[in-house]
């Protein structure tokens, strides 16, 4: 796999229409996430297109309910035989548990994720509003354990939290880092960041990198600009 496969763009477009125009403009990804703001638009059409394309998909719905709700969801996903999906590990050890059981019998199941602490939260959010006693990367590191423990495949983390996470949870966990950032793009609302080389020297496996690519003025200008980046390391 070269250093560009480990890049997947989001599809955060509010319609169909916007999203297949992405594709058309950047037929070199390879990899592209759907999350909440394309499906609950459009449904899941965007997920036959992009196989019939033959591209690879990740589903990112960051399911958090109890554990009958969220196995549900997760063996209904499973029907578009998409490559990665997540849920929350914050729904609890039941709700892993669960949801890696409910489509353990599938031919070919998605790789899980277990969403950590989000991208865009700062440690002092965490202490303050959601008044978590924990150091930010010791709760990162406790929630991505648990995941490893309920039979989860893997783990979404920030870059700066992916070397700790590699370290403890091994080679095999698989670890896909939103909140990547080129030297020369804006974080907007993403608070942990690092570049696309940082992370994937860090650990990484797969870096999801949206807006500094979708939302430039030449996206495929973007995208070369930070695949070359990435052949230098
Ligand atoms: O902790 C998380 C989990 C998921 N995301 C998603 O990744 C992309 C990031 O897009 P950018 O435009 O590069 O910020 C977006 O779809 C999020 O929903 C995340 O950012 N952080």
């Amino acid at each position: 796999m070269t250093n560009s496969d480990r890049i997947i763009v989001p599809l955060d477009v509010p319609d169909l229409e916007s999203a297949i125009a992405l594709l058309d403009l950047l037929p070199e990804v390879n990899f592209w996430k759907v999350g909440l703001e394309l499906f609950v638009s459009s449904g899941a059409e965007i997920l036959g297109i992009l196989q019939e394309r033959q591209k690879k998909s990740f589903l990112d719905l960051k399911f958090h309910d109890i554990p009958n709700t969220v196995a549900g969801a997760c063996r209904s996903a499973s029907r578009y035989q998409v490559d990665l999906l997540t849920l929350h590990a914050t729904a609890g050890r039941q709700a892993l548990t669960a949801a890696k059981e409910a489509i353990s019998d599938l031919l070919s199941p998605p790789k899980l994720l277990a969403i950590t602490v989000l991208t865009s939260l700062n440690a002092r959010e965490l202490a303050l509003d959601l008044k978590i006693p924990l150091e930010l990367s010791e709760y990162a590191l406790n929630l991505a354990l648990l995941g490893k423990e309920s039979g989860i495949d893997g783990a979404v983390c920030s870059p700066q939290e992916v070397a700790q996470l590699r370290r403890v949870c091994g080679e095999d966990f698989l670890l896909v880092c939103p909140g990547v950032r080129p030297s020369w793009s804006s974080k907007g609302d993403q608070s942990r960041v690092m570049t696309p080389a940082q992370a994937i020297k860090a650990g990484a496996d797969y870096l999801v990198i949206g807006r500094p690519i979708t939302g430039a003025e030449e996206p495929k200008v973007a995208w070369t600009k930070i695949c070359q980046e990435l052949t230098d390391i």
